[in-house]
């Protein structure tokens, strides 16, 4: 019985242990899969939380959410979602904002992760396959092209050397708005501030003026202004095409087409102004760095991986880079600000009272006076807060994941930085839609810097790796024609419109113009032969 009960007890105690046993090999293993699944999910929840955004479509998205001026529409959005938002366009990832702690997160403190850009079909189309510096993904060949930039082109050296040009073609200016004003004409301002921007930029760049008294001809001119508009549109396109692959398919309004189109021409006219320089050169017309523009610069450089020239393309793609990045931004900034200064005449009586004591009435405003003219540099930067030249940048892309804010951020994201937004914001700005350069001026009435400043609040040349490397030509060439312009002039809105009536709404693209030109009248306030 004992015997029994005994084997009873050990079987009992082998069954617990067994059940012990079973317990610990299939507790333990479940337990640890179990803890390894709950924070990978865990893990995976926090780091995958996307910001936050507008509800969207299947496969559109929230490309139905954006319409004609989609800067305004992102604003909006990140009024009701932000600071920072999500949204998806077709098949791409984007994020937008219009808040100047994350761009300072994205721009200074991500910049290594956020310095690439989309590759676009217009960027393929029009930038050499995006082998320039403004469109090209971040990598060496973009980093040896800015470096040409930076070292061989825009350098102040070079930059000064090309100061006589620029108050020659601001002479242009003046001479022709005053030529119009003795007739009785009304100005387009519009196409003087252009022809003034264009030909400064064609004059360092390819040694030619395309308006004006010693025009390249004006078969040639027409064409490159063409050119040049064509480009500007289809490079500001928000193209479906570009986030709904099928959309390529039917292309139902030729915009590729028209892209290859584009491609074609633009690369013919780079074709011969290329051999137009080679043939200079073979025949001595280069004779020393007096004589150079920015086309026979290039053409004196090493190429890479120790070849004697630079490619072709390369050659191209810069050249085709500067003008697009040069003209447009500052024509469009100058005619915003006189459509601002004219639409506020104490504003012009300000400017004019500042020009009239720093320059009298006795000369032109010459080059070294603009660092002294401390409120037309606040006109200028209040102009970059209400109307940016580019509303949103030149679009970034991020290289790898990350997070902003713990928010997760998926590689390849499109980044929309919404300057327009950013100068509207009215966290940070008071009675934004009032145009009042009063307000960027220094208690200790120190010099206005026109860029960003610390406090990220307006950013019209951005910052970190992209920033613009023409921002102090562009600062330049927006002031000069400006002051030249106030000091030289009275304007007023042409007959039966008041100041308060002129229109500033604007149309979106790469850059962002007023939507009808400036036209205005001009009375000359300086001593005639001035103007000669
Ligand atoms: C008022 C005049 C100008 C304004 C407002 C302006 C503004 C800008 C802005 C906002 C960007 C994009 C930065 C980013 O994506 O983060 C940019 C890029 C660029 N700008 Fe300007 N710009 C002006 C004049 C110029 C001039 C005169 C040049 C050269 C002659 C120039 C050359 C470039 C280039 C090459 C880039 C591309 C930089 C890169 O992607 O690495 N810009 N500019």
């Amino acid at each position: 019985m004992y015997s029994n009960k005994l084997s009873q007890t050990s079987i009992m105690h082998m069954l617990m242990l067994n059940y012990a046993l079973s317990f610990l090999c299939i507790f333990f293993p479940s337990f640890f899969i179990l803890k390894i699944i709950v924070s990978w999910v865990y893990v995976k929840e926090e780091t995958t939380t996307l910001p936050p955004g507008p509800p969207k479509w299947p496969i559109f998205g929230n490309l139905l959410q954006l319409g004609q001026l989609p800067h305004r529409d992102l604003a909006k959005i990140c009024d009701k979602y932000g600071p920072l938002v999500y949204i998806r366009l077709g098949r791409v990832d984007a994020i937008t904002t219009n808040d100047p702690d994350i761009i300072r997160e994205i721009l200074r403190q991500q910049d290594d992760i956020f310095a690439s850009r989309p590759r676009t079909l217009a960027a393929e189309h029009l930038a050499y396959g995006c082998g320039d510096v403004a469109l090209a993904a971040l990598g060496p060949k973009w980093k040896r092209l800015r470096r040409i930039c930076m070292e061989h082109l825009l350098t102040t050296k070079r930059l000064e050397s090309f100061a006589g040009q620029r108050a020659d073609e601001a002479q242009h200016l003046v001479k022709d708005v005053w030529a119009m004003a003795q007739k009785g004409k009304v100005i387009n301002l519009r196409e003087v501030l252009g022809a003034f921007s264009m030909n400064n930029v064609t004059r360092m760049l390819l040694g030619k003026q395309y308006f004006g008294a010693e025009s390249a001809g004006p078969q040639e001119a027409l064409e490159f202004m063409h050119i040049t508009h064509e480009l500007f549109w289809l490079l500001g396109l928000i193209y479906l095409g570009d986030y709904l692959p099928i959309w390529r398919w039917v292309d139902p309004y030729g915009c590729e087409k028209r892209m290859r189109e584009v491609e074609k021409r633009v690369d013919d006219f780079h074709a011969k102004i290329l051999e137009q320089h080679r043939k200079r050169r073979e025949n001595g017309g280069v004779n020393d760095e007096g004589d150079m523009d920015f086309v026979d610069v290039l053409l004196s450089l090493p190429g890479e991986d120790g070849k004697g020239h630079m490619d072709d393309v390369e050659i191209k793609a810069l050249i085709q880079d500067m003008i697009a990045a040069a003209t447009d931004t500052s024509a469009v900034t100058n005619e915003w600000a006189m459509a601002e200064v004219i639409k506020h005449p104490y504003v012009l009586k300000r400017a004019q009272q500042e020009l009239d004591s720093i320059v009298g009435p006795s000369r032109m405003v010459q080059e070294s006076d603009l660092v002294h003219l401390n409120y037309l540099r606040c006109i200028v930067r209040e102009t970059f807060r209400m109307h940016p030249a580019g509303p949103f940048l030149i679009p970034h892309e991020s290289t790898r994941p990350t997070t902003i804010n713990g928010y997760y951020i998926p590689e390849r994201t499109r980044v929309f930085i919404n300057t327009h937004g950013l100068g509207r914001n009215t966290k940070i700005w008071d009675n934004v839609e009032v145009f009042k350069p009063e307000r960027h001026l220094l208690a200790d009435g120190s010099r206005v810097e026109i860029s960003h400043g610390a406090d990220f609040k307006i950013l019209p040349f951005s910052t970190g790796k992209r920033k613009c490397p023409g921002a102090p030509l562009g600062v330049t060439l927006v002031l000069l024609a400006l002051a030249r312009l106030l000091h030289s002039f009275d304007w007023s809105p042409p007959e039966g419109l008041r100041p308060q009536d002129i229109d500033t709404s604007e149309v979106y693209g790469m850059t962002m113009p007023k939507a009808k030109p400036l036209f205005a009248i001009a009375k000359p306030r300086l001593a005639a032969h001035l103007y000669d």
